[in-house]
């Protein structure tokens, strides 16, 4: 099983905050995420300031497309985005239209958020378009209390890795829980609060990492 990657969600408002914990969390991260809240509140402006300080990082823009795929896909990419999120619920047209856009271009890539519920015939589809990448969020919505991680849970994550997923796992993900996950193939933990609103955003990420070199070697 190869080693997760860590991601660190950047949900602030804030640019220059967001950007300042991104500075000191870097050398322990591998996807810096420009999270919903700071493309909403910045645009694609921070898209690419994030892209021009960490070029050697990927850079996720995690906008959520649920419509208007290919025409936000492309804004994302030529803003300097490496990976894009799109909603599970999003129509095919959308979802296709994303890939095209990924397809269109190197080393891009697309994550298919899970909202709620999936079928099986959403999962084969997906495969079907090349898409690999899915992230779990333990909840549908942003909480303070997030629900545990069941072992139920855990066993779908596990079915839709044997299909062929890389799968990313959120919400208000902690360091202890991360050995819940050991016998999953996890492609990346995304951590956002926890390191990003930290007052050491180096260590915070550290533990993270620490953590999963502990699990997974
Ligand atoms: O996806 C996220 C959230 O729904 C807002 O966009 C977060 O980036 C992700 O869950 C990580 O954040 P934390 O829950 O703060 O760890």
């Amino acid at each position: 099983m190869s080693r997760p990657k860590l991601q660190l969600a950047l949900d602030n408002h804030d640019l220059s905050n967001s950007l300042a914990s991104a500075q000191k969390a870097q050398s322990q991260v591998d996807v810096m995420e420009v999270g919903t809240m700071l493309a909403f509140e910045n645009g694609m402006k921070a898209v690419r300031i994030m892209k021009s300080l960490f070029p050697e990082h990927i850079v996720l823009a995690d906008i959520r497309i649920i419509k208007a795929g290919g025409k936000l896909a492309k804004l994302a990419f030529d803003s300097g985005a490496d990976w894009v999120t799109v909603m599970s619920d999003a129509s095919n047209d959308t979802i296709e239209a994303v890939v095209k856009e990924v397809k269109s271009r190197e080393n891009k890539d697309v994550q298919i958020e899970i909202n709620q519920s999936f079928t099986s015939e959403q999962t084969d589809y997906w495969r079907s378009l090349g898409i690999t990448q899915l992230i779990y969020h333990r909840s549908s919505e942003v909480v303070e209390e997030e629900v545990k991680w069941t072992p139920e849970v855990i066993l779908e994550l596990k079915n839709l890795a044997d299909k062929g997923f890389q799968l990313s796992i959120t919400g208000g993900l902690s360091v202890d829980e991360i050995k819940l996950f050991k016998d999953v193939p996890v492609y990346c933990f995304i951590a956002g609060r926890k390191i990003a609103n930290s007052p050491e955003p180096f260590q915070a990420a550290k533990q993270y990492k620490d953590e999963i070199i502990h699990v997974f070697g």
